[in-house]
């Protein structure tokens, strides 16, 4: 059991698949009110942690004609109870019947309902309850004039389930959106809480686990279920750890990296840092012959394969290396090549082994029209791509920042290759429909070169698990997740403005 409500924990779904749960509970004849009063229940519990009596007293609660206005009654009526002066706001008189109810109970109890929402500005916290996943049209009318007022003011906001006015799913603001302290999301992760366009909005995230049954979970998402978060615990387990006492350095892995160029020397030091962190067996790196010396001191146990230059300073060809690419478990190719290195990803593209594009290999890629080549490779393809790199690559994917869960899924299916789509929210997607969302991260980590430490830090991870190759997208969410951690860390002790990519790699070490 402990077992499934951890497994439960890294669900993410959308607000129909949430629907079908639901209503697979209700169809075994758990009532809905006592559902809504159990989960609501946990709600004003949590709510009453976060801001004790002993701090605020005058509580004005947000209710909107839904079950996510039932929801914020039984909230409005349990702080009551507690001693919180608490007032109400309801713009939409016609409530749905269980809502109604509360309302009526809430006023029988002596609770006051204000007409507007001014009348609440001296309410030192708010609860959203306006509406939760049932929202599918935009807000119009003077409930947008109220979410807006709401905005200006300074005190704090607990949205129940999800800030009002969000897409569940996108997290599109569909009209105007309440701007909440905390989100309490409830039973199981929604999509929209791993959407970049809705960060803002969610404040601090929590999921409030009323108990969904893991059986009609699985029986509507299917197990694993399809879109999961990546979590400690899982990351720990998808680590290549404990090492076997009796190995020998290749059989932890060796991972090519071909990189950089005298225009972009350190995207060849960062990516290799980046390895360095994964503890991969073996890491050789190809780059411009002039930048050996350089490579040699920061990286004094790699392996530098010096390669002829072209007269801008760019990789010109690979000596020897294109018949020796058995020699390595996995090839990560980009980070600083420039454009110039086109032959370079046109010849590595044609290995037999694991192989991450980034940046430059993923520009030239979308130059070379070469997506179509992937699903013909013998092994897996990892691409990583920013915004910018996506759409270049896949331009038939119109707004792809709108739905980046949706997207990401797309693109792989389209390339046949492992997606893995940088961000706020980074998120992975394989050909074999699994989705992997990495949950939290800072902007510390929005800052040149960062990227090319994850480029290493997955290169070197994928070569150290290429035995269990089945599964290389739990192993670069594992990567995205540990790089994501690592910034947090670093943020955390350094401040956001402390976190360069060079720092970044020296904090990998500290994050598990
Ligand atoms: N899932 C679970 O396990 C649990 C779910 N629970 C809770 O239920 C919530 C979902 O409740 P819900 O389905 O009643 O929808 P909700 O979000 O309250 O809003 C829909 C209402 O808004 C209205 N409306 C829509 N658009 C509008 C617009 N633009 N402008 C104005 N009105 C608009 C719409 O009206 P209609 O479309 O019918 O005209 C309807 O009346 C969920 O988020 C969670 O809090 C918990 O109680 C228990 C466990
Ligand atoms: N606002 C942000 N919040 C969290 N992570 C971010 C943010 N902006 C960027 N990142 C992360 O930083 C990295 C940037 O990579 P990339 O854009 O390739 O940079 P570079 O090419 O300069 O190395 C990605 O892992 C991305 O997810
Ligand atoms: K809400």
């Amino acid at each position: 059991m402990v077992k499934e409500r951890e497994q439960l924990e890294s669900v993410v779904v959308n607000a129909l698949q949430m629907r079908q749960i639901e209503d697979r509970i209700f169809a075994a004849s758990m009532p809905v009110a006592a559902l809504m009063e159990k989960a609501a229940i946990l709600c004003a519990n949590r709510i009453q942690q976060l801001y004790p009596l002993s701090q605020i007293s005058r509580v004005g609660v947000l209710v909107g004609p839904g079950h996510n206005g039932g929801d914020a009654l039984v909230v409005a009526r349990e702080l009551h109870l507690q001693g919180y002066q608490v007032n109400v706001y309801c713009p939409i008189h016609k409530l749905k019947d269980l809502t109604a109810k509360h309302a009526q109970y809430a006023q029988n109890l002596g609770i006051p309902f204000y007409e507007t929402l001014e009348q609440l500005y001296k309410c030192e916290l708010f609860i959203d309850g306006l509406f939760g996943f049932g929202l599918t049209r935009p807000l119009t009318g003077e409930i947008v004039e109220d979410i807006e007022l709401l905005n200006q003011w300074s005190q704090p906001v607990v949205s129940i389930d999800i800030p009002s006015g969000l897409h569940t799913d996108t997290g599109e603001v569909l009209g105007v959106a309440v701007r909440a302290t905390y989100s309490l999301c409830l039973g199981l992760w929604k999509w929209a809480y791993f959407q970049d366009q809705a960060l803002e909005y969610i404040g601090s995230a929590e999921r409030i686990d009323f108990g969904v049954p893991a059986k009609d979970a699985w029986a509507v998402l299917g197990q694993p279920a399809p879109v999961q978060k990546m979590t400690l615990t899982l990351a720990q387990r998808f680590l290549p750890l404990p090492r076997p006492l009796v190995t020998h350095k290749y059989k932890q892995g060796h991972l090519l990296v071909i990189c950089g160029s005298y225009r972009y020397a350190g995207g060849a030091i960062l990516t290799g840092l980046g390895a360095r962190g994964s503890g991969v067996g073996m890491l050789s790196i190809a780059a411009p012959k002039s930048l050996k010396p350089m490579l040699v001191n920061h990286l004094p146990e790699a392996l530098i394969i010096d390669c002829p230059e072209t007269e801008s300073g760019a990789i010109a060809e690979l000596p020897n290396l294109a018949s020796d690419f058995n020699n390595y478990s996995v090839i990560a190719c980009g980070p600083g090549l420039t454009s110039d290195a086109k032959s370079i990803v046109e010849t590595v593209l044609q290995a037999e082994c694991p192989l991450i594009l980034d940046a430059d290999g993923l520009n030239i890629l979308a130059q070379l029209d070469s997506i179509s080549r992937l699903r013909k490779r013998p092994a897996a393809t990892v691409l990583t791509p920013h915004l910018g790199e996506f759409k270049r690559l896949f331009p038939e994917i119109d707004n792809p920042h709108s739905d980046r869960i949706k997207a990401v899924v797309e693109a792989s299916r389209l390339s046949g290759a492992i997606i893995l789509f940088k961000g706020a929210r980074t998120a992975i997607a394989a050909p074999n429909g699994c989705v992997w969302l990495i949950p939290e991260s800072t902007p510390a980590l929005a800052r040149g070169g960062s990227g090319d430490v994850l480029t290493g830090l997955i290169g070197g991870l994928m070569a150290q698990q290429v035995t269990c190759l089945a599964a290389i997208e739990k192993t670069v969410a594992t990567a995205a997740w540990w790089h994501a951690q690592a910034g947090i860390v670093a943020a955390g002790e350094r401040t956001e403005l402390g976190v360069d990519a060079f720092t970044l790699s020296q904090y990998l070490c500290k994050v598990f």
